[in-house]
């Protein structure tokens, strides 16, 4: 097999990154933009040891599963690679992906549920944070082509608020208005580097920040006045991220103007979110989300209760009025001054939240001997550490309630805490990401008796 070659392929699955899967010669071929059961003539883009890629040159037979979609960049960037997908049939790509993880680790007994379908399955995300570069002499948003930093400008992102793309568009048309160099990566210059933006569904308000290479710029007065009268902005931020690196929020922020924080809703409890702080990107699908953990916890008044992982304590501060107490851990120091404001904010004086690593913390409260009923976690996607599992268990809880946005960690953690007496018979895929391959789930384990 060599580049460019031109060859037909059957493709038979749907890989982790929802690339068609098929096989030639020996050789596994990744074809972008690919569904099972579709006959393609595709050209082979770049040439491995055992896999290569490809593109399709030519749909030979389609699958029924393939809808039309306004703009092949959504799938070809990664943006939204399941966008060519039915909806029915992405849901089903999710939950056979922890099906299939289940059954590699031999754990073909534990059930696994439908996927709860999003609300939206269109403009669901409340964030947007889309890189800015220049691209044929003028300042362009976008999305990196797949597994590169070439932007390929885009003003419509699908998955995002309309709302959000409305004020990305009218920034992006401010900064070109000012003439405002956009970063450049290579040489560390301009100044521009992303655009990020957020919305609360519940006011309507919106919070602008640039991410810049300097505190300050010249035409930054001038920008900020036009940003301003930007229907329904309610602050602008500047992130200041002078670094060479594809890190992309820096350390500090620089209020320009409006609150520092957004105020946003989860069922009856009040939110402010600052900008380094984690917030769910789903508006709609977070509470159905925590509905579900929560009842999997069957919460008691008696019960203390550990929120891990807390971000701004959205979860813990949802139960705190069901429980006896809530003790959160976060490694973000403004996400847990949120969290203990936020307690304030809807009068809730049984919880508190304190910063450090889950991992650190908790071994710390095991030590102690503090004593736990229910913990619930909700790490990032790389899951727990051995020692966050081992003092978990060594607090004894009845329950430990499993968020996850990465089932390949999820079904590895899970067998950690198997082996220290605790067991789980079903696992709950949750489409908190329509339109793209990431898959949530929640698990309850529970305490074995002894
Ligand atoms: C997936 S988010 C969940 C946040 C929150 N539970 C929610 O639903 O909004 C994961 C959170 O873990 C935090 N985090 C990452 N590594 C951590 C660690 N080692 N210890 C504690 N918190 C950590 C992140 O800052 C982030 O707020």
């Amino acid at each position: 097999m060599e580049k460019n070659q031109i060859i037909d392929l059957e493709i038979t699955d749907l890989s982790y990154e929802a690339m068609g899967v098929a096989h030639y010669e020996g050789m596994t071929v990744f074809v972008t933009s690919a569904i099972p059961g579709e006959i393609v003539r595709a050209k082979i883009l770049k040439v491995k040891k055992t896999f290569a890629f490809a593109k399709i040159e030519e749909l030979i037979k389609e699958s029924p599963d393939r809808v039309k979609i306004e703009l092949n960049q959504w799938v070809q960037t990664g943006l939204a690679s399941l966008a060519h997908i039915k909806y029915n049939k992405q849901l089903e790509f999710k939950r056979n992906q922890v099906v299939n993880l289940l059954k590699k680790a031999h754990l073909d007994d534990v059930q696994v549920g439908s996927t709860l379908p999003s609300p939206e399955e269109t403009g669901y995300r409340n964030k947007a944070q889309v890189p800015v570069r220049e691209v044929a002499g003028q300042l362009e948003i976008g999305f990196f082509r797949r597994h590169s930093h070439d932007l390929v400008p885009l003003t419509n992102f699908l998955t995002t608020d309309p709302e959000i793309d409305r004020v990305l568009v009218a920034v992006r048309d401010i900064l070109r208005q000012y003439r405002v160099p956009a970063y450049d990566e290579i040489h560390n210059q301009g100044e521009v580097r992303y655009l990020d933006v957020r919305r609360s569904k519940a006011t309507g308000e919106m919070m602008v920040i640039l991410v810049c290479l300097h505190k300050d710029f010249v035409q930054l007065p001038k920008v900020a006045t036009d940003i301003k009268k930007i229907p329904d902005v309610t602050s602008l931020v500047l992130n200041y991220n002078p670094k060479k690196t594809n890190v992309i929020l820096g350390k500090v922020d620089y209020l320009i103007f409006g609150k520092p924080q957004l105020t946003d809703q989860i069922g009856d409890v009040k939110f402010r979110i600052s900008p380094e702080s984690f917030f769910q990107i789903n508006s709609l699908q977070t509470p159905r989300l925590y509905d579900l953990a929560i009842k999997k916890a069957n919460l008691q008044p008696e019960d203390a209760v550990v929120d891990a992982y807390s971000g701004i304590g959205t979860i813990g501060l949802t139960v705190a009025k069901h429980v006896r107490s809530v003790r959160g851990i976060e490694s973000v120091r403004d996400a847990v001054k949120d969290a203990n404001n936020n307690a304030k904010l809807n009068d809730i004086r049984n919880a508190k939240y304190v910063t450090g690593k889950a991992e650190e913390i908790m071994p710390k409260w095991a030590e102690k001997g503090m004593q736990v009923d229910i913990i619930f976690v909700d790490p990032p996607r790389k899951g727990l550490t051995p020692e966050f599992i081992e003092a978990a268990a060594k607090t004894n809880p009845k329950k430990i309630v499993y968020i996850s946005c990465n089932p390949a960690t999820l079904v590895r953690d899970l067998q950690e805490f198997q082996k220290l007496g605790y067991t789980f018979d079903q696992i709950d895929p949750v489409d908190m990401f329509p339109q793209t391959p990431h898959v949530e789930a929640v698990t309850v384990l529970e305490r074995a008796e002894k």
